[in-house]
């Protein structure tokens, strides 16, 4: 996240720490949002074919042992079906992880809420990013988790061609611009946004930023849109 701060700890305890193994040590790789007792959403361009991937919840500061965390492995993966690396304009860039247990729910480890099919944030709308990703393009991980105010990005707007034109779809979000943004690491996190009811949804599922640099002017951060996507993952989590 460029120009966050930190989140106070366990404020997203549906935020989780995707984790992909290289030798005997596993590394941040990308984020998620715990949506079910063991489910957790995150970016289709997340998932390599052949890697192992835990999931830590419950996690705040990477360089310490809190007490907080608890570790799952992954069971099942189910990457959307029409997600493909090399059209990444198309979007659909979900995946779903689906845990060995479900972890103890408690102060630091809890399920966002889905939002109903269809809805839009409106333009303007205050959403938090959340994540570990670099605090700036080429930039340093951070220890604890960052957070930002994101105003959302109405589609008329981010697709005007000096905007992202037509890479972007109307199954996007786009929130931020050119001061806040997500960054490398954020990837397959939420897009936090406050429902009428007091109650946080998971609106975005972090996708792309600019190839050139994270927070670059008019080419705000890209998200799935979660509310694009309900029946996909309802039959899903029902099915597997
Ligand atoms: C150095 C980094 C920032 C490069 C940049 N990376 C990204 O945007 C990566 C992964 C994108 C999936 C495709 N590889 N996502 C992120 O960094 C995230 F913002 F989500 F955290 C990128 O590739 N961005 C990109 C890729 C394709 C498009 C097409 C839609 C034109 C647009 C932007």
């Amino acid at each position: 996240v460029v120009n966050g701060e930190d989140a106070r700890p366990h404020s997203w305890p549906w935020q989780i720490s995707l984790q992909v193994k290289h030798g005997s040590r596993y590394h941040h790789t990308c984020g998620g949002t715990l949506i079910g007792p063991r489910w957790v959403l995150t970016a289709g361009h997340c998932i390599w074919p052949g890697d192992v991937y835990r999931v830590v919840l419950g996690e705040y500061d990477m360089s310490k042992q809190e007490g907080t965390e608890q570790i799952r492995d992954v069971l099942r993966i189910i990457v959307h079906p029409l997600w493909d690396i090399d059209r990444v304009a198309d979007g659909n860039d979900l995946a779903l992880l689906k845990l060995d247990k479900s972890p103890i729910m408690n102060d630091s480890v809890g399920l966002a809420c889905l939002p109903e099919a269809e809805e839009i944030p409106s333009h303007g709308a205050a959403c938090y990013i959340s994540g570990w990703g670099n605090l700036y393009t080429h930039g340093p991980m951070p220890d604890r988790l960052q957070q930002a105010l994101l105003p959302v990005v109405e589609y008329s707007v981010c697709s005007r061609s000096d905007w992202w034109g037509i890479n972007v779809k109307t199954t996007m979000i786009c929130a931020g611009g050119d001061v806040v943004s997500g960054c490398n690491g954020d990837s397959g996190g939420p897009l936090n946004c406050m429902g009428q009811d007091g109650r946080w949804y998971v609106q975005g599922v972090t996708s792309f930023v600019s190839s050139r640099t994270c927070n670059e002017v008019k080419k705000p951060t890209v998200f799935t849109r979660t509310s694009a996507f309900t029946e996909w993952l309802s039959e899903v989590m029902l099915k597997y």
